[in-house]
């Protein structure tokens, strides 16, 4: 029988718990103890910051400050209040740290990438500086000191050393579940793209602000162990830079992104920490190690440790072996399995009415009339064509009808409601669905994830869901059996061919059961074969009810499917009408279609 690596994985972890348990006990050596507890508030805090840096892609410089935060609301405390007993305020520094991560989380509503980390530094500093000058409240440069430990002496470090253990194990079970949910798979989906994360039904702020407020939690908690454990703290300690940029090491080193990998770097990087300290001269030679560490990572491990040594253990299982990739897809299973998801109807007992309607909607860029005054409707139960040359404002509007880009001005309704002015995941859940003219699928994410990833309601509750288990699980395992990808089903979306990825991105968008599907290219890229199946799904899911807006330039595929046809021009629709009619109209032709088109088709004819 094969041992599997988790398997593995999971017995080091039990074992490299097991000895933490039993370390102070069989050794009273006070200087590995204490390296010990410095790697348990680094590891914690590495795990923490992993949940908006590893999982939504935010990194922050300004971890450390969390755990300043904690060490700080416990100093207060104790001194203000010295009669109660000093852990009791440990819990309370979990609550400061998450409502003081909450400002975080608003920042991250408004920046990204590059300027977030300079933001988050910013944020470290000023949460220096406030500690420095509010010297009524935390004695300012001269720093508090705490109360003294009352226990025995033999057992002087026990507490703290098994109460930061304790909070380690809560901390990494939290990531855990995080990840399991539908808010971390949400978080993933913010990491790999936020825009489209947004189209799929993830409601970006409250997503981000939860991760914020999970990451800080233990983080301020294990601050205020270490504050009391030191018992003495002051600004420029608790909220030294330095922490913060060994946090990101640890993250990095070990791994981002994964469950042991903060914990594990966290211990290395102490453990380098103390040999940089005692062997090197400290100061300079930390900083020196630190950055070349750090510059190291990025360029010769940018995955980190862990993953690393599972990408080798994966290598050496697979290698020789012909991969899924290149199978053929599937031919395709029938509508009347994905009936549980997806809600179909007879498209004749369909009321005549426009689904979707945009009226004189303008975008400009700069001087750059993308859409100027555009005005269509799709009436519902249609296949509607949308097409017009190069640079027309074909994509812009698609953009617009799900506030990829917000409009300059214009109105869009969706089923009798105006949706302008709302956000994409609030459109996706009214009833849009969106593909894009480059298919925009979760990369580092499996097939099956991709399609559950998509959330087609908002509400508290359902993000502690299990992402990838019951209907949900099986409705999307029937929507890529639709759509012939069910094989590939555990495959990362980045090894998929273009031609593949966009059965993925019709089933995804097939998992959110729009009210009108807009296809931006269906046939773009693809080889004829698979022209000719999308173009089958597409009339199969509209005979029953289902209406799309699509956007393409191959003419043969848009007038053997839509009707009606928007012709746009200049950001404008010039005009609508039957395949018939708009291959006629001379204006058309004049601007897109072009003599030699209608010459071919009457020929066919
Ligand atoms: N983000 C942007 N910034 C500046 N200009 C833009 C932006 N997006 C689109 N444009 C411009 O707006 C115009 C319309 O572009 P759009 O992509 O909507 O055209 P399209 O009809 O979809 O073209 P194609 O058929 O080639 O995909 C183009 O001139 C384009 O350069």
């Amino acid at each position: 029988m094969r041992i599997q690596p988790i398997w593995v994985g999971r017995v080091i972890a039990i074992v490299a718990a097991a000895l933490l348990v039993i370390y102070p006990m069989v050794s009273d050596d006070i200087y590995y103890q204490n390296m010990i507890i410095l790697s348990l508030v680094f590891a914690v805090g590495a795990s923490g910051l992993n949940i908006i840096s590893g999982f939504a892609g935010y990194v922050s410089l300004g971890q450390g400050a969390f755990i300043g935060l904690g060490g700080y609301t416990i100093g207060v405390l104790a001194g203000k209040m010295p009669d109660t007993n000093p852990w009791l305020w440990v819990p309370l520094a979990g609550v400061v740290a998450s409502a003081v991560a909450l400002v975080l989380g608003f920042v991250s509503l408004r920046s990204r990438g590059p300027s977030f980390v300079i933001i988050t530094v910013a944020f470290l500093f000023l949460v220096q500086v406030i500690a420095i000058n509010w010297v009524s409240l935390t004695n300012g440069t001269a720093g508090l000191t705490l109360p003294l430990p009352t226990w025995d002496r033999d057992i002087i470090n026990w507490p703290f050393y098994y109460v930061l253990l304790g909070i380690l194990a809560v901390q990494v079970l939290l990531t855990w579940w995080i990840r399991r949910t539908k808010l971390g798979m949400g978080l993933i989906a913010i990491r790999e793209d936020e825009t489209k994360a947004a189209t799929i039904g993830i409601n970006l702020p409250i997503e981000k602000i939860i991760a914020f407020m999970a990451s800080a939690f233990m983080v301020g908690m294990a601050g205020a162990v270490y504050g009391y454990y030191l018992t003495f703290i002051d600004p420029r300690g608790m909220f030294s830079i330095l922490i913060s940029v060994q946090l990101v090491l640890s993250m990095l080193i070990g791994g981002k992104g994964t469950l042991w990998g903060p914990v594990v770097g966290a211990f290395l990087i102490e453990w380098l920490n103390e040999m940089a300290n005692n062997d090197w001269g400290g100061g300079n030679a930390r900083l020196f190690l630190f950055g070349g560490l750090l510059v190291g990572v990025v360029i010769f491990l940018p995955q980190g440790v862990l993953p690393a040594v599972q990408s080798a253990l994966e290598w050496s299982r697979t290698r020789g072996k012909a991969g899924l990739v290149g199978a053929r897809i599937g031919t395709g299973g029938s509508l009347a399995s994905i009936t549980d998801r997806v809600q179909l109807v007879d498209r004749a007992e369909l009321p005549d009415r426009p689904i979707l309607e945009v009226k004189n909607l303008r975008k400009h860029f700069g001087g750059v009339k993308a859409v100027d005054g555009a005005s269509f409707a799709v009436p519902e139960g249609s296949i509607t064509g949308l097409i017009g040359p190069n640079g027309s404002g074909k994509t812009t509007i698609f953009n617009l009808i799900d506030d990829t880009i917000r409009a300059d001005a214009g109105e869009i309704w969706l089923d009798g409601k105006r949706i302008d002015g709302r956000p994409s995941w609030d459109r996706a859940h009214a009833g849009l669905g969106r593909t894009f003219q480059i298919t925009r699928l979760f990369r580092e994410m499996t097939v099956l994830e991709n399609v559950v990833a998509v959330q087609r309601s908002f509400s508290i509750g359902q993000l502690g869901r299990i992402a990838v288990s019951g209907a949900e699980a099986r409705a999307a395992e029937e929507l890529l059996e639709y759509v012939g990808m069910r094989a590939f089903r555990d495959q990362k979306a980045h090894a998929l061919s273009y031609g593949q990825q966009k059965l993925v991105e019709l089933a995804q968008i097939l998992m959110l059961d729009p009210k009108v599907i807009l296809l931006d290219e269906p046939a773009g890229g693809i080889n004829p074969v698979l022209i000719e199946r999308m173009s089958e799904m597409i009339r199969e899911l509209n005979s029953y009810g289902k209406t799309f807006l699509l956007v393409e330039h191959n003419m043969p595929f848009v007038l053997g499917l839509c009707d009606p046809i928007h012709v746009l021009a200049r950001g404008r629709t010039m005009a609508t009408g039957t395949p018939d009619e708009i291959q006629r109209d001379p204006a058309v032709i004049d601007a897109y279609l072009g003599d030699d088109f209608v010459v071919e088709e009457k020929v066919e004819a």
